[in-house]
């Protein structure tokens, strides 16, 4: 069998390698010349798998992508060419939670609020948003749920609608997928009338997909007024970003809030399974085995610690978005936007999700035990 993977899909070969013949490219540069001959496509969410792409399927059984969103994939398409089609739903959801926590601590403690006085509004309550809001929930902080979509199908009567959202909440986090067409359309979700209903101060993240907010109308909004606090890591087209409004941001990332180790790594596994299902094959490697040990494993904090303090050690020693806002605003000046870009995704520095880190507290005094919980930390009592 002969295996067309991205260059950035880790632990490929130790995956694939027993089904046959691995090879590595570029994700952007893979086209039809480039499939002609293999069996399986592992991709991630840079290659357009639709019909130009397809006319080099001679052999192509299956495509896999090792990424939550499927908005670059011809799922129809592949339907009726008979090609097998899988996901990786929820492999990085925990990293994107991390890292808008990340980002969300730095505002706060940049502009001098709490968290827990703010109200938070999630757009799309799925694996990542169901996340963001039960952590969120954890530190009782108010959230306001947007997801239309589950809303009718469970009937939930507690969600609130976009507009309602804009007019209630401090913060807004977009989690949608990036749906082109029909009634619960996400393509520019955030459009002009609700970006200028954004109330002066209003915290605005999109780690969804690019095309679900109106960049131009986002950066008109801060060249005129500069009165919102924005945090983006998806953008509209993508890797070629609109310099003016990544210049004008607060936060900015190059589509980096899903990569963690533990998430891509994780994707990787999910698709070795799916193929190796596919096939009818025994799925014998495990990630466990796999996965390197974290560089930082343990914390050990005095009880006594304020929770809020004990956050923001915990969160910045593990994962602090500051690192790759700084770097890649080094690799853009450097190679220019789109081949920073691509290239600060390439190099990505190794980086571990909350999960991964253990908090050793002696005893559980001040609610300390159940904020660092409700953050993503894992907590082990002392004797
Ligand atoms: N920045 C990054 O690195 C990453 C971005 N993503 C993006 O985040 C998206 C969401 O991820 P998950 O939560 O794991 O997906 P999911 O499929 O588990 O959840 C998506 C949720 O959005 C809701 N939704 C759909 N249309 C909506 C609308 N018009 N308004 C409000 N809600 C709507 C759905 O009902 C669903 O509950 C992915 O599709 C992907 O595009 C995912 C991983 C990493
Ligand atoms: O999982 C998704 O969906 C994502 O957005 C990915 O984490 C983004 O990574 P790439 O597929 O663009 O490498």
């Amino acid at each position: 069998m002969r295996i067309l993977v991205d260059e950035n899909i880790p632990l490929a070969e130790e995956f694939f390698g027993e089904l046959g013949e691995v090879t590595r490219q570029p994700g952007r540069e893979m086209t039809a010349a480039t499939l002609r001959g293999h069996d399986v496509l592992v991709v991630r969410s840079i290659t357009q798998v639709d019909q130009a792409l397809l006319e080099g399927a001679d052999k192509l059984k299956f495509v896999g992508t090792c990424t939550i969103g499927t908005d670059h994939i011809d799922t129809s398409l592949l339907a009726e060419r008979n090609i097998g089609f899988a996901s990786a739903p929820g492999s990085n959801a925990e990293s994107v939670v991390d890292y808008v926590l990340s980002s969300l601590l730095l505002l706060s403690e940049e502009d001098g609020f709490s968290l827990s006085g703010k109200t938070v509004g999630i757009v799309g309550a799925g694996n990542v948003g169901g996340r963001l809001a039960a952590r969120l929930d954890n530190l009782d902080v108010d959230c306001l749920i947007c997801d239309p979509p589950r809303a009718e199908a469970e009937g939930r009567e507690d969600f609130v609608d976009l507009d309602t959202m804009i007019e209630r909440a401090d913060i807004i986090c977009l989690h949608t997928p990036l749906v082109a067409a029909g009634e619960h359309a996400t393509h520019h979700l955030m459009d002009r009338r609700r970006i200028d209903a954004l109330g002066p101060g209003t915290v605005l993240v999109n780690a969804g997909r690019g095309d679900c907010l109106d960049g131009d109308a986002l950066r008109e909004r801060l060249e005129s007024q500069g009165d919102l606090r924005t945090v983006l890591d998806v953008w509209e087209h993508e890797p070629a970003v609109d310099e003016a409004l990544f210049e004008l941001v607060d936060i900015g990332t190059p589509h980096i809030a899903g990569y963690s180790v533990d998430g891509k790594m994780l994707g990787t596994e999910m698709i070795y399974q799916a193929v190796m299902r596919h096939f009818g094959l025994p799925a014998r490697k495990k990630l466990g085995q796999l996965k390197p040990d974290p560089w930082l494993r343990k914390i050990v904090l005095h009880s006594w610690t304020p929770p809020l303090e004990a956050l923001s050690l915990c969160a910045r020693a593990c994962y602090d978005v500051r690192r790759d806002m700084l770097a890649f605003d080094r690799y853009r000046r450097r190679l220019g936007m789109a081949a920073g870009f691509d290239a600060y995704r390439r190099e990505y520095p190794p980086r571990r999700e909350f999960q991964t880190l253990r908090v050793e507290l002696k005893k559980n005094k001040g609610g300390l035990r159940d904020a660092l919980e409700g953050f993503g930390f894992s907590v082990k009592l002392g004797k």
